[in-house]
């Protein structure tokens, strides 16, 4: 490799010595997510002050992790665009729009997200919602090289559905990829590109090949030997491609020089359909150690056998060196979906131990020997025939929010949530639906009815909130509760602060000793994105990405809203102890009910709520309501019309927004059901929607 190339890679390797900078995803190769910086601390954060903000142009969800190096931010955004700002003032250097078609935002399950970039040798690299890899010129934003990283190869037909949205990472000058797609029919892969060239380097696919035949790929040997024999050799995923995508966390240890993937869910989710019920599939729901100049396999560690749940391991890796038994080892700490909190052997993948970190019914714990979990009989779903209501359900006791470590506490401190889901058996057997998410369940009873019972109970047990874990005891030291789920990632700092955004758009600033809150900002949207920390002319700030979005709003809807309700402005905003800027105030009350037309024929609504659950309840909210990014379609101008509803729906008048057309997934009538549904939906709620206007939050009654 180039010698400049591995400069970096050693700078990434000592972090420590610049900790002004934010390199790579996590800060450094063990992505703790701690930065040493105490010029903002415990006895000063209370003065905290908006230094500078800079509007983004997508008022979508923002997830990314702006890296900065040498006083220059490179912020991802939603659609995939790249922004360098000057950290010390936000002043936009130069920006990038890879011009992501709007017509396959619903190829990806969870909002044209991105989580970030990654910088090597003079450039940086991130990924695009429609596949490629992209390399630019850190000092100018000119493009160096752009690949697609899907190969044509990887089709699966009309279920083929590759997003990237995660942060690229690199590993002796080495760029490695995953991508998304598990929800539609997709399999997983992670892909290495020279981060001088782009040229391919290798790739390793996460689950077998259907046929048993190799690939081609550094998987082939271990996927051949080792884990086709762990699925059924006729069930739906030879079609669906079974699933296991690595969209989130991908990771380089420098010491044990292993990379470690992060890897998804079965496709489809129902195990019973995906692999007949039987074996345990591997890689889904693993970790697996390769080798970086190679991909070659060295080890995994499955956590979630026979996935049936959205249980991804794609969350977090994170190393550190713990006292275990009087010895120092150096360990993978992880808190994937499923809600154990594991501490791995990093060199062997050893399970070392295992204890939930949020409540769980469908295990009672982990096998002390193997980690196996011992499974609740009922939470296998698919096996039994009958409905589970799960919890962690599909979203996990921590999603891709990032958690942090901090070595002065001992402390991981985690994003924790609860939010159950029911999972019921399609009815009639697996039938994959072309442009929607194809799971292996009934949608429609996915779905929350509005009874006042039923979402009542669902309600109560959302939950969100920091929870402190000491890892080598495996226990909780404390926690700070939050209004509902989805709120962002943290930071911990050398000041014994985490800075944490949330969902109802407050950023805060809490004690990392005891969760006390010092600081308090109202940043007026919902933050489900990981603060930094950096130096700019010797001064610390603290940026985050605002904008609310990801998954929880888009498909819970308007329950998402019990979370705090907000209007979505996406910007990022930095703080500093002498800062001086301010927000401009806020006048919209977000999508105002319009009076929906009272008339709507009852006999289409029951297939109308189908198709919506099927086909637009993803993204425009369960049972027609909205949460707050996506537009309310009962508000919507569209409804009002036959032929206004059409074009939008089947002819596609909004793709350049994001809104693909449906026309070949649906008939004309079936469009016209959905409209018949949301007229049904506006008028029930559209009273309750006005009242909510009446109170300070403007939360209708759930
Ligand atoms: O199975 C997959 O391929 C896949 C991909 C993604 C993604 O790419 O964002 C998510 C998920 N699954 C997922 O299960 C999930 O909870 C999720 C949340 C989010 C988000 O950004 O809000 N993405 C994803
Ligand atoms: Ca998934």
């Amino acid at each position: 490799a180039d010698p400049a190339s591995s400069d970096t890679g050693e700078a990434i390797i000592h972090a420590d010595d610049h900790p002004g900078d934010w390199m790579t995803y996590g800060r450094t190769y063990s992505e703790q997510r701690y930065s040493p910086l105490d010029q903002i601390n415990r006895s000063n954060v209370g003065n905290l002050k908006l230094a500078w903000y800079y509007d983004l142009d997508t008022n979508r969800g923002q997830e990314g992790t702006p890296l900065v190096v040498d006083g220059v931010m490179y912020a991802t955004t939603n659609w995939s665009k790249m922004k360098a700002l000057d950290a010390a003032t936000g002043k936009l250097l130069w920006a990038y729009d890879p011009r992501v078609p709007g017509n396959i935002a619903d190829k990806g399950c969870c909002d044209t997200v991105n989580r970030g970039a990654a910088y090597w040798n003079g450039k940086v690299y991130f990924g695009t919602f429609d596949g490629r890899l992209i390399a630019l010129d850190a000092k100018t934003g000119k493009l160096v090289w752009s690949v697609n990283t899907i190969p044509t190869d990887a089709a699966l037909g009309h279920q083929r559905s590759y997003t990237v949205d995660g942060a690229p990472r690199i590993a002796k000058g080495r760029v490695i990829i995953g991508n998304g797609g598990a929800e539609f029919g997709a399999r997983g892969f992670v892909s290495a590109f020279d981060a001088e060239t782009g040229k391919l380097d290798w790739r390793f696919f996460t689950v077998p090949n259907p046929e048993n035949k190799p690939d081609n790929a550094a998987s082939d040997s271990v996927l051949m030997n080792k884990a086709y024999q762990t699925w059924s050799p006729t069930g739906a995923w030879t079609k669906q491609g079974g699933g296991g995508t690595v969209w989130d966390s991908i990771v380089y240890d420098p010491v044990t020089d292993l990379v470690y993937l992060g890897v998804g869910n079965g496709s489809p989710w129902n195990y019973k359909f995906r692999s007949e019920g039987k074996g345990d599939n591997f890689f889904l729901g693993s970790i697996v150690a390769i080798k970086p100049e190679t991909g070659e396999y060295v080890w995994h560690f499955q956590e979630t056998p026979m996935d049936q749940w959205d249980y991804t391991s794609v969350q977090q890796i994170m190393t550190l060196d713990l006292p275990i038994n009087g010895q120092m080892r150096h360990v993978i700490v992880h808190a994937p979906k499923n809600g154990f909190f594991y501490v791995l052997d990093a060199k062997t993948g050893e399970f070392l131990s295992g204890k939930n970190y949020v409540y769980v019914n469908w295990a009672s714990g982990l096998d002390p020997k193997t980690g196996r979990p011992i499974y609740n009989p009922e939470a296998l779903w698919t096996l039994t025939g009958k409905d589970w209501y799960g919890i962690p359900g599909d979203l996990g006791g921590h999603n891709f929010a990032a958690m942090a470590f901090s070595p002065r506490t001992g402390l991981v401190y985690i994003p924790a949530q609860q939010v159950p889901f029911l999972y019921s058996n399609q009815v009639g057997g697996f039938k994959a639906h072309p442009d929607s998410w194809n799971l292996g369940l009934d949608m429609n009873k996915v779905g929350i009815l509005d009874k006042q019972d039923a979402k009542d109970a669902f309600i109560k047990d959302l939950k969100g909130w920091i929870v402190a874990w000491d890892p080598i005891k495996q226990q909780e030291a404390f926690r700070v509760d939050h209004k509902g789920p989805w709120n962002g990632g943290i930071v911990a700092t050398g000041g014994d602060l985490l800075f944490q955004g949330l969902a109802n758009g407050e950023f805060h600033a809490y004690d990392a000793t005891n969760g006390n809150d010092l600081f308090s900002f109202a940043a007026q949207s919902g933050i489900i994105a990981p603060p930094v920390t950096y130096l700019a002319n010797g001064k610390q700030y603290v940026a985050v990405e605002v904008g609310w979005g990801g998954i929880y709003p888009f498909f819970l809807g308007g329950l998402a809203r019990t979370s705090g309700w907000t209007v979505n402005h996406s910007r990022v905003i930095a703080f500093s102890l002498d800062g001086n800027a301010k927000l401009p105030p806020q006048n919209d009350k977000g999508y105002l009910p319009v009076k929906p037309p009272a008339e709507f024929d009852e006999k289409r609504t029951d297939n109308g709520y189908f198709q919506f659950q099927t086909y637009c309840a993803a993204c425009h909210g369960d049972n027609g309501e909205a949460g707050g990014v996506l537009p309310d379609l009962r508000w919507s101008g569209a409804i009002r019309h036959q032929d206004a509803f059409y074009n939008v729906v089947g002819r596609g008048a909004l793709t350049a927004y994001g809104m693909d057309r449906f026309d070949s997934s649906m008939s004309p009538k079936e469009i016209e059901d959905i409209r018949q549904f949301l007229l049904k939906r506006a008028n029930e709620t559209y009273q309750r929607e006005v009242d909510a206007r009446k109170n300070a939050e403007g939360i209708p009654a759930q």
